[in-house]
């Protein structure tokens, strides 16, 4: 079985839910998970594919090189972002304004053709008695950037993951990104960026809440998209 089609698997089941993700992650549609040597094998097709020689002396450790670099990549499969927001805070003395952290940069790869996308998330929420370590905004965006993405899903799965675990009275997730699938090959323009966001509760239902929000990114201007 090929690397693509276990990674496509493994898209397929993270559709199915982040809770059974956890249980299922060794199976995916009755198939085990590749070995590191399979994984291996599969890059080295890669390189005869592309037209290279897989043992001439400065390809020799690239297969291995690159599963390594895939662990890294898509290290968020093995990570359950709820656990992330499992330690909250209440003695904030009634803290109930809006906490925003902006500028998120991440790197995530797209699910169509397996290049960067790198952007940056602005998370926002409102809290209700509880709130969590600002570092675990960051970590969120991470577990989920680390997946093979499409950016509408990556926003969603930020902004409904918080609203679920941490029930505050609203969240508010913007991402700024350039995909280099645009931008290195296909249609290649270079300096277009997406924009998305997804707002849940007062930020969805109060223009004055998400306004504020918006103020606070910078977005109510001209709000600049990351170089890369
Ligand atoms: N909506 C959305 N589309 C994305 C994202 N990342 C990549 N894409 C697009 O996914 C589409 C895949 O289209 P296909 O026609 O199946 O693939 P393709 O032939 O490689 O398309 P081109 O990129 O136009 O060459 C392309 O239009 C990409 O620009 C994303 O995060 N969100
Ligand atoms: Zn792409």
């Amino acid at each position: 079985m090929g690397f693509d089609t276990i990674l496509i698997a493994y898209d397929f089941h993270y559709l199915i839910g982040e809770r059974r993700m956890a249980a299922t992650k060794k199976k995916v549609r009755n198939v085990e998970r590749p070995t590191r040597e399979e994984a291996e094998a599969a890059v080295r097709t890669m390189i005869l594919w592309a037209g290279d020689d897989p043992d001439r002396e400065g390809l020799l450790e690239t297969p291995s090189r690159v599963v390594r670099a895939y662990e890294e990549f898509f290290a968020g499969y093995a990570q359950d972002p709820r656990e992330i927001l499992a330690k909250t805070f209440s003695e904030v003395e009634g803290y109930d304004e809006m906490i925003v952290m902006n500028d998120i940069r991440f790197e995530s790869h797209c699910e169509h053709h397996m290049v960067p996308i790198i952007g940056k998330a602005h998370v926002g929420y409102l809290p209700n008695k509880r709130v969590i370590g600002i570092s675990k905004l960051a970590r969120l965006v991470e577990v989920y950037a680390r997946r093979l993405q499409v950016q509408e899903k990556m926003t969603v799965q930020i902004a409904d993951t918080l609203q679920e675990v941490l029930h505050p009275k609203g969240v508010a997730v913007v991402i700024e990104a350039a995909h280099q699938c645009m931008t290195t090959r296909g249609v290649h323009k270079p300096g277009v960026g997406l924009v998305t966001s997804r707002m849940v509760g007062a930020f969805r239902d109060d223009p004055s809440t998400r306004r504020e929000f918006l103020a606070v990114i910078g977005r109510t201007g001209a709000g600049g998209l990351p170089n890369t």
